[in-house]
């Protein structure tokens, strides 16, 4: 065995973890494991010389390719524009975003005022931002609080902020898709974990009707964080290299 077969497993074996990567803690790794089942089903049947399973078995492989693009479509879009993200943070500036995000959280959380906020990283959210109302505004606690604000006229939908500005209002974020761990939470919660498992958003939620402060991130929600941890929370992912 030469160096060059030995560099081809290493990388067909790189390639595989990175698929694995890609796929691990989304919807799809279920269905993956299905795929790999259905495969040595068929390998097993053509091993055994089953000619009529095996053909059976083989049309409908080809069939199924074709349907698991159509079906995880988000999926696979996620996970290439993960691939195709660059290594840099490009986001803007501001501690002072930083403290006011966590004033009108805190506010807003007192008031049980619901709130929605997705902060942009690496993954552009422009698509969503044209989904609202698109603004250009630098943040402050309480134009935060005024756009959330119950009969404000855009305080249905998530808010985008990029930096230090607010870049749009009202906005429609994709419900969450993934297995029913969060089936019982409302759709508040679920739009933050729609975003944030096809990009890598911080999504920020204000419950109405608990008043907790949650940050939804890579289709997970954690745990209620009181203002001194949310601060520390969007330093460490989001506005540490402005400070
Ligand atoms: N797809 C969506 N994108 C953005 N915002 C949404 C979306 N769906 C619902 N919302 C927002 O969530 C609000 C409804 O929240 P709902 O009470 O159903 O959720 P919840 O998760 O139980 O939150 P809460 O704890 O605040 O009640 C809507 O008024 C709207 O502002």
């Amino acid at each position: 065995m030469g160096v060059r077969d030995i560099l081809d497993v290493l990388l067909v074996a790189a390639l595989i973890y990175q698929g694995y990567l890609l796929v691990n803690g989304t919807r799809a790794v279920n269905v993956v494991r299905g795929v790999v089942i259905f495969a040595a089903i068929w390998l097993l049947s053509s091993l055994a010389g089953l000619a009529a399973l095996s053909y059976l078995l083989g049309r409908a492989g080809t069939v199924g390719l074709f349907a698991l693009v159509v079906v995880f479509q988000p999926e696979l879009r996620a996970a290439l524009e993960r691939l195709g993200r660059p290594r840099t943070r490009g986001t803007g500036r501001g501690s002072a975003a930083l403290l006011d995000l966590s004033r009108a959280a805190e506010r807003m959380a007192e008031r049980k005022t619901g709130a929605l906020i997705a902060i942009e990283r690496l993954t552009p959210l422009g698509e969503y931002a044209l989904s609202g109302v698109t603004l250009d505004a630098q943040i402050s606690a309480p134009f935060l609080e005024a756009l959330f604000a119950r009969n404000a006229p855009l305080h249905d939908g998530g808010v985008i902020v990029q930096g230090d500005r607010v870049v749009a209002a009202a906005c429609l974020f994709p419900l969450q898709a993934s297995d029913g761990t969060y089936r019982r939470y409302g759709t508040r919660h679920r739009a933050a974990l729609g975003l944030s498992e096809l990009t890598d958003a911080v999504v920020l939620v204000v419950s109405e009707e608990r008043g907790s402060i949650r940050i939804a991130l890579q289709g997970r929600l954690g745990p209620e964080l009181t203002v001194g941890e949310l601060r520390d929370r969007l330093r460490e992912l989001v506005y540490e290299e402005t400070l």
